[in-house]
């Protein structure tokens, strides 16, 4: 790829499973692969048009049936990657799945280590990412206004920024809403219409 040539990106990044590429189908209108099984993104799928770009990183966290060694270096190669291209970057997606975020924080809480989820958040706001949370996987969700609010809590993201959605039936529109939004603000309202 010729990435020479990119001058505005936005990132879709978080764990295994979630429905990245899912919302990244949706989102431009191509055909990426998604997996019942977590793992399926092993490389970053690109939607490329003039200087823009959007990409779907592979899944962070533990992916069961792989091995640790694996895992590390898929997490190596996500940070070297937005650490590389920092500067472009004007946005990062953090995807989560609604349906296990709580079960799952309280968990690595308990243990004293810092969720992966929360760390992806500080890590993106310390090399000046503008952060946005699609929380995927809604229709799981029992108690919306308690799990909104969890989430901005835990990853310090204020509650507007967190925007439901349920990526396998094409409900994506907030999602979409933000990203003209992006476009606006970078003058570029000739990429409204990459946006399906
Ligand atoms: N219930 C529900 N399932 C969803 C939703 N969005 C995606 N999925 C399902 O979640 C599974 C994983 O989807 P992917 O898009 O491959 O997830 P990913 O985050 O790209 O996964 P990796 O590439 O392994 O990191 C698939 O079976 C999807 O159909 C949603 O909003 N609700
Ligand atoms: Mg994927």
């Amino acid at each position: 790829m010729d990435s020479g040539r990119v001058n505005l990106e936005i990132i879709f990044t978080g764990r295994s499973n979630v429905g990245k590429s899912t919302l990244f189908s949706q989102l431009f209108g191509v055909n990426v692969r998604k997996g019942k099984k977590p793992g399926t993104t092993i490389a970053p799928n690109f939607y490329h048009y003039r200087d823009f770009l959007a990409t779907d990183l592979p899944g962070f966290g533990y992916v069961k049936g792989v091995s640790r060694k694996f895992n590390e270096r898929v997490k190596d190669f996500i940070v070297r990657y937005i650490e590389d291209y920092a500067e472009r970057i004007a946005a990062g997606i953090i995807v989560i799945d609604s349906g296990s975020f709580v079960e799952i924080v309280e968990r690595w809480d308990r243990r004293g280590y810092i969720p992966i989820d929360v760390e992806m958040a500080d890590f993106l706001r310390d090399v000046g990412i503008e952060v946005v949370v699609s929380a995927n996987k809604f229709d799981k969700v029992d108690s919306p206004e308690e799990t909104i609010e969890y989430i901005s809590e835990k990853l310090k993201v204020s509650r507007e920024r967190i925007i439901p959605t349920v990526a396998k039936k094409g409900d994506v529109g907030g999602v979409k809403n933000f990203i003209r939004q992006i476009f606006i603000k970078n003058n570029r309202h000739d990429l409204i219409k990459v946006l399906k």
